[in-house]
């Protein structure tokens, strides 16, 4: 495997301090080390800088949209660069609204995706629809076609365009989802893997369905994007909207060694780790170790050794 890596310590996607700490705290636990020695070439294209945006006033009931639509575009650049380079890409967060420029910039070199969003939550208000007008909660909305109609204009975000199709899209985790956004879910179709279904079916058969349902039609490169707070509190606590009865720490690791055997795998997103939530020490590190390991599953670590 060959890994680029690009950090995006950003914040404004919600309303937490800490997040934007999360890239230098997974890098600072020996991510590229250890993907090295299981292999895998590895390029660190470093952090990106985002510049403080004055006056950045709510639009619709969008929260700091200027600077979420400026740090995305600048994002989804460097990523489109990564993946022209030839590398799977890696994206360290930051908060979740930073998938708009990873998913943008990753479908920009032309190919249809699938996206498996791994998260407690759907991610998939519109400005309109959002609860909270936090932008972490609504980066499917700007990039799912079928939505197109229902995302105002907004400074900053002139440069997106949706690019991902709803039958394109698997959630798996989901448990703590609005009912806007349930509705939105149910009227567009899209494939679903709450924790109910994981119960249900075991990780393992969600895992099959999942990819009988994204290479159902034609195999696409996938773009994983894994919210940290998938997994349960009691194992990844240090995150911004923690929620009970998450994933274990087996699963989480299974669908990334799912992923990965697949040999689609053409970018990760890994967010919303924030030391700042983790309680104690240990609760940051078991947060930060976990986040490693994930990544570490999706380039080729397996556990039989
Ligand atoms: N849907 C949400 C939104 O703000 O839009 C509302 N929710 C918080 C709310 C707390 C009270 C019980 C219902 N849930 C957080 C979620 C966004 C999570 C963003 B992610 O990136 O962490 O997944
Ligand atoms: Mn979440
Ligand atoms: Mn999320
Ligand atoms: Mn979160």
């Amino acid at each position: 495997h060959s890994v680029g890596i690009i950090g995006a310590p950003f914040s404004k996607g919600q309303s937490r301090d800490g997040v934007q700490l999360g890239p230098d705290l997974i890098r600072a636990a020996g991510l590229v080390e250890k993907l090295k020695g299981q292999g895998c070439t590895v390029k660190d294209y470093g952090n990106l800088t985002f510049e403080e945006v004055a006056k950045d006033e709510t639009t619709g009931r969008a929260k700091r949209p200027r600077a979420v639509g400026q740090a995305n575009k600048q994002l989804s650049e460097a990523v489109r660069k990564i993946k022209n380079e030839g590398h799977a890409c890696v994206m360290l967060g930051g908060d979740h609204s930073l998938a708009i420029g990873s998913i943008h910039g990753h479908a920009a070199c032309g190919t249809q995706l699938s996206v498996v969003w791994v998260d407690a939550h759907a991610d998939i208000n519109t400005p309109l629809t959002t609860p909270t007008g936090n932008i972490h909660g609504q980066p499917m909305s700007y990039l799912i076609h079928e939505l197109r109609s229902k995302i105002p204009v907004m400074p900053n975000f002139s440069w997106l365009k949706p690019c991902i199709a709803a039958e394109d899209v698997v959630y798996i985790g989901l448990r703590d989802v609005d009912p806007e956004e349930h509705y939105i879910l149910k009227y567009l179709g899209i494939k679903t893997f709450s924790m109910t279904e994981v119960d249900y079916l075991g990780i393992a058969k969600v895992m099959e369905q999942t990819c009988d349902h994204i290479f159902s039609k034609v195999k696409k490169p996938i773009h994983l994007s894994y919210d940290i707070d998938a997994l349960d509190p009691s194992l990844a606590p240090a995150t911004g909207t923690p929620v009970v009865g998450g994933l274990t720490y087996r699963e989480g690791i299974y669908i990334t060694e799912h992923i990965c055997q697949t040999g689609l795998l053409s970018a990760v997103d890994m967010v919303e780790v924030n030391p700042k939530r983790g309680g104690t020490d240990n609760g940051v590190r078991s947060t930060v170790d976990a986040a490693v390991d994930l990544l570490l599953g999706c380039f080729g670590r397996v556990r039989e050794g």
